[in-house]
């Protein structure tokens, strides 16, 4: 089976087209290739379907083998695949996923996807799950959960250290309290216009990126009062743009990293 790796600010995913109808075991499959150590290595994998109701369907299965219903640092990479490998040639597309049908803008220069802008929908937000206290382990967090295409809880720190997102991260991705797991977003505020992220995502642990957290982690922001509804935000290896206006857009860098073949 041919394959393609991409990221989007580390964010790893290894794409496989089944336009064609496949009986594949996508879920076993995830799990083997995206192993560092005796796969490929990725967060997770995207598979690009046709689609009845959109130009094209993204499936999205997590390094775990578990099905997540959306993506955004995958939708970005998905989006620069379909167009540049000629699947579909609109510089506007229409996009199936999990969450919905989304509608995602490229920016071309001669033929190649420099920049992508993502329509990533609404949030949903539960009022009695906005600023409460998160007790984990040793420590009480502010936090707001919320779906946002996928469920994601933002909780709010003076410093983001690595070692406490793996710490803490898999204790609250698993809590009872959210049925169906929950992304962790680790969020400090740096002023009204900017933010810096680092997120434990349910599925796939500790990445460099999280597209739906870092906008789950503005819109949290904003209605907090912390922050404006145009927000950079700092993850590891750069920054993502987010505008919160009803809807949340997502703009940010998708690239290629290699391509192959697998062997099952
Ligand atoms: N990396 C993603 C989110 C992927 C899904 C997540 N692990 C889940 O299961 O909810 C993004 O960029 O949004």
């Amino acid at each position: 089976m041919n394959f393609v790796k991409m990221h989007g600010l580390g964010n790893d995913f290894i794409i496989f087209e089944a336009l064609d109808k496949v009986n594949y075991d996508w879920n076993e499959i995830a799990k083997k290739v995206c192993d560092r150590h005796i796969g490929i290595g990725a967060d997770g994998i995207l598979i690009v379907e046709n689609s009845d109701i959109a130009d094209v369907k993204m499936v999205i299965i997590n390094s775990d083998g578990s099905y997540a219903e959306m993506c955004g640092n995958g939708l970005r990479c998905f989006s620069k695949y379909v167009y540049e490998r000629g699947i579909v040639k609109k510089e506007i597309l229409n996009i199936e996923t999990g969450a919905g049908v989304l509608e995602v803008v490229l920016k071309i220069e001669n033929g190649i996807v420099k920049g992508v802008r993502v329509n990533m929908g609404k949030p949903i937000l539960e009022e009695d799950k906005n600023f409460y206290k998160l007790n984990v382990l040793d420590r009480t967090f502010n936090a707001t959960t919320m779906i946002m295409g996928v469920p994601h809880t933002v909780i709010y720190v003076d410093e983001i250290k690595d070692e406490d997102v793996i710490k803490y991260g898999p204790i609250i991705e698993k809590m009872e309290m959210f049925k169906r797991g929950t992304n962790v977003n680790f969020v400090k505020i740096i002023d009204d216009k900017h933010i810096q992220v680092r997120t434990w995502e349910r599925g796939a642990g500790y990445t460099l990126a999280c597209g739906t957290g870092t906008c789950a982690s503005v819109v949290a922001s904003y209605i907090n009062n912390f922050t404006d509804k145009n927000v950079i935000a700092h993850l590891k290896l750069g920054d993502l743009r987010i505008n919160y206006e009803d809807y949340v857009y997502m703009e940010g860098p998708a690239e290629f990293i290699c391509e192959g073949r697998i062997l099952l």
